[in-house]
Parts: C-alpha cells; sequence; structure tokens
C-alpha cells in the first residue's frame, strides 16, 4: 500500500479543506504525484548514469526545459549525481513559477522567501555567469541550508544571502546603486567571503542568536556573499543604503519572487510528513484560525507589497504560494491589484504548454495533484508600470 492511502486526516483538517473547496481525495488518492528533479546545465550528458544508479528511467518533461520525473518512492539523496551537485530535487510546478519570471543572463534577482533555496538554485542557473541573485529569509537556520546548498551546486559566485524580514527588507542590488559620496573612507570594506568569521563578530552574532530568534524590525544580517556579487570591495553604509521610494523604479531589481509563506496545504509531501510529525502538529501549523485567516493573509500581502516597491520599472514579480485556498491566493492578488495602479497582471505567455488551470482571477494559474501531476502551486506575475508623475511620492 502506498503512503497516501494510507492516511486518515483529521476532523478539524477535513473541515479545512471543506471551507476552502479543497477536494481530500488529493491526499488520498494514491500516490500519483511523482518526484521531480531537474539537472543542471552542463551535465545532460550524466542521465544514463543516473538512470542506472537508480534502476529507473528519467522521463524527460517536454514542458519544462531541464526537467525529468521519477517514481515517488525513488530515492536520489544517495546517488553520486546528487552528492556531487548534477540534479536537485525541485517539484515541476514550482520551477514554471521560477520560469515565469523569464530571467536573462545579466538580471538583479531577488528572491524574498528564498530558503531552503531549490527556486533560487534555478534562478541562479538561468544568470548563467552575468548578473546577481538576492536571497531573503527571516528563519536563520533555513538560511543557513540554503547557503549550504548554493555552495554544494557551485552556485555562490553571483548571490548574496541576507536575513531579514522580507516585508521590510530594503536593499537594492549593489550594482547598480548610485555612488555614495559620503561615506568614510577609513571604514572597512568587505573582503571575500569566509566561513570563518572574526572572534568579534562570531560573538556579536551568537549574542543576537540568543537574544532573537527573528530579526527584529529592520535588521538585516548579510549571512554569505559571493565573488562576483559586487558586495566585495563596498563599505557597510554603501551595501544597506536603502533608496527613496521612487529610486527603486530605476535601481530595484529586474526580477522578483515572493514564495511566500502559506499553510502548504497544497503540497501533498509536506502533509504526508505529519504522519510522523503527529496530526496535533498539523493543526498549529496549518489550521490555527489566527494564522490562516489573518496574520498569514496580511503576511502574504505585505511580502507582495514590498517584493513590488523594490522592483525596477518594467520588471516582473512572481508571486506563487503552495496553498490551494482562495484567501492566500486570488484574494491577495485581487487586494494588491485594487491598491496599486501600477501593478499589471501578466498573461504568462510560456504557459501554454503547461498542464495546469487558470486560478479564479484571470491570468493567474494553479497546478494541483490531478490537473498537473506536481504538488499543489498558485502562481501570478505582474508587471511594474511606470509611474505616473501624480503618483510619484514627493519626499
Ligand atoms: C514556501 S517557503 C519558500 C521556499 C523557497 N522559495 C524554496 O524554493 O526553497 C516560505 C519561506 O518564507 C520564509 N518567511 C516567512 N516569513 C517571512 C518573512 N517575513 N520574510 C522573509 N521570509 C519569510 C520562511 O522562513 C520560509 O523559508
Amino acid at each position: 500500500m502506498d503512503e497516501t492511502s494510507k492516511l486518515q486526516l483529521p476532523e478539524n483538517f477535513l473541515k479545512f479543506l471543506e471551507a476552502n473547496g479543497i477536494d481530500p481525495s488529493i491526499y488520498t488518492n494514491g500516490d500519483s504525484v511523482p518526484r521531480y528533479v531537474r539537472l543542471k546545465p552542463g551535465f545532460e550528458d550524466a542521465v544514463k548514469e543516473i538512470q542506472s544508479e537508480i534502476n529507473c528511467k528519467l522521463e524527460k518533461l517536454n514542458w519544462l526545459a531541464g526537467f525529468y520525473s521519477i517514481p515517488p518512492h525513488v530515492q536520489i539523496s544517495r546517488t553520486k549525481a546528487y552528492q556531487q551537485g548534477m540534479i536537485y530535487g525541485i517539484d515541476a510546478a514550482s520551477g514554471a513559477a521560477v520560469s515565469a519570471l523569464a530571467i536573462s543572463p545579466g538580471d538583479h534577482v531577488l528572491d524574498l522567501c528564498a530558503a531552503p533555496g531549490a527556486k533560487l538554485c534555478m534562478m541562479l542557473d538561468l544568470l548563467g555567469d552575468k548578473g546577481t541573485a538576492t536571497g531573503v529569509d527571516v528563519a536563520r537556520h533555513r538560511l543557513a541550508a540554503c547557503r549550504t546548498m548554493l555552495l554544494k551546486y557551485g552556485l555562490g559566485e553571483r548571490s548574496r544571502l541576507f536575513l531579514a524580514d522580507g516585508t521590510t527588507f530594503s536593499v537594492p542590488p549593489t550594482t547598480t546603486l548610485p555612488c555614495e559620496s559620503n561615506v568614510d573612507d577609513h571604514e572597512d570594506t568587505f573582503k571575500q567571503w569566509t566561513s570563518r568569521r572574526p572572534y568579534k563578530e562570531r560573538k556579536q552574532e551568537a549574542k543576537a542568536r540568543k537574544n532573537s530568534v527573528l530579526p527584529q524590525n529592520g535588521q538585516t544580517e548579510l549571512i554569505f556573499y559571493g565573488q562576483g556579487s559586487g558586495v566585495i570591495g563596498l563599505k557597510k553604509k554603501q551595501l544597506y543604503r536603502s533608496l527613496d521610494q521612487n529610486d527603486y523604479a530605476y535601481c530595484g531589481y529586474d526580477k522578483v519572487l515572493v514564495d511566500a509563506e502559506c499553510t502548504h496545504d497544497g503540497s501533498i509531501k509536506h502533509i504526508q510528513k505529519f504522519e510522523q510529525w503527529g496530526w496535533t502538529t498539523l493543526e498549529r501549523r496549518v489550521l490555527d484560525a489566527e494564522r490562516t485567516d489573518i496574520n498569514l493573509t496580511s503576511l502574504q500581502l505585505n511580502l507582495l507589497r514590498n517584493g513590488f516597491r523594490l522592483l525596477k520599472e518594467a520588471g516582473t514579480l512572481v508571486y506563487s504560494t503552495c496553498s490551494l485556498t482562495h484567501a492566500q491566493n486570488e484574494d491577495v492578488v485581487d487586494q494588491f491589484l485594487a491598491e496599486n495602479s501600477s501593478a499589471e497582471l501578466q498573461e504568462i505567455e510560456t504557459a501554454k504548454d503547461w498542464p495546469c488551470r487558470s486560478g479564479r482571477t484571470p491570468k493567474t494559474l494553479r497546478f494541483d495533484p490531478s490537473t498537473s501531476a506536481t504538488s499543489g502551486l498558485f502562481v501570478a506575475k505582474f508587471k511594474k508600470l511606470p509611474l505616473k508623475e501624480a503618483e510619484k511620492i514627493v519626499l
């Protein structure tokens, strides 16, 4: 018997699904969702070797470049290809969300909820050897795992990782910073990143960790930067300088991903894990009324607002969640559009061939196990229109 058909969903989770119009059979209909892997560009020749190692075929997805499916029970973590950083596990729907950003080499991209980092890895792969990627996350241990992932896949070179609250994060891409004239010439500049921090710095970090689990309002800590990320040679004041509100339209990011924190109810594998973690944990983490109703949706809206604020004019933002509820998806998008005249919802051009359906709001997309044979994912793509003079904030 497969794992999902054994699941006995608790009463209150069934109620949550019913209230949100979600069919519970997606969790109990057997293992219809394959596992997906992405092959790092340049390792195409390794497919045969991987197949013989895992003893099954890697089925190439014809709708998403670089993606392959394998049966759900097949583990990749012991394979040489995984250990040597040739493949990583990432659901095809997640790959579609990244692909909707249409990243080009040379872009400055921002991932506002980056950890543990599979989407950030794909973004960096798409950038190639031009541009930069900035990952932000509020959870220190998750962001540290993200750093490990970037290093494992050799993708650290052009990236920066900030421990910060994505609703207030303000650091622009370094390479577009206007010249800073009033920096103190004697102040130290960032040298090459090393995992060995000076004793004084480590002591300060340990103290900060002990006193607060989450970054305080406005607190931003750079936990990693690569050689080509634009950080080396900058002074702290230059790196952390936030721009005037209207300047982000010119000096902001070209592409922003807001893969927002959510109830994860669309992630079948995540829900399966509660069988081991205990269903009371699901109650606390997923069903808590406070979290699902008000706090979580306002967090999502605030992440979307801030991601859009940091976006360059004509830039693209993708908002995604792995929840299947309307409250965390279309409702957030509709409210954001209603308050933001410079945001335009965009058709996702490449989606013509994707096995997904339209969301309740036209132009938004929904992936789910029965339609797409992927995990559940909602995707909306926005463009930042030029600000009309009258709308510009006079500071
Ligand atoms: C859905 S996960 C992101 C998955 C990630 N994009 C990936 O592909 O691996 C949501 C993330 O949002 C982070 N998060 C929650 N609140 C946040 C906030 N206020 N600012 C930034 N990140 C936040 C969580 O720590 C979590 O890592």
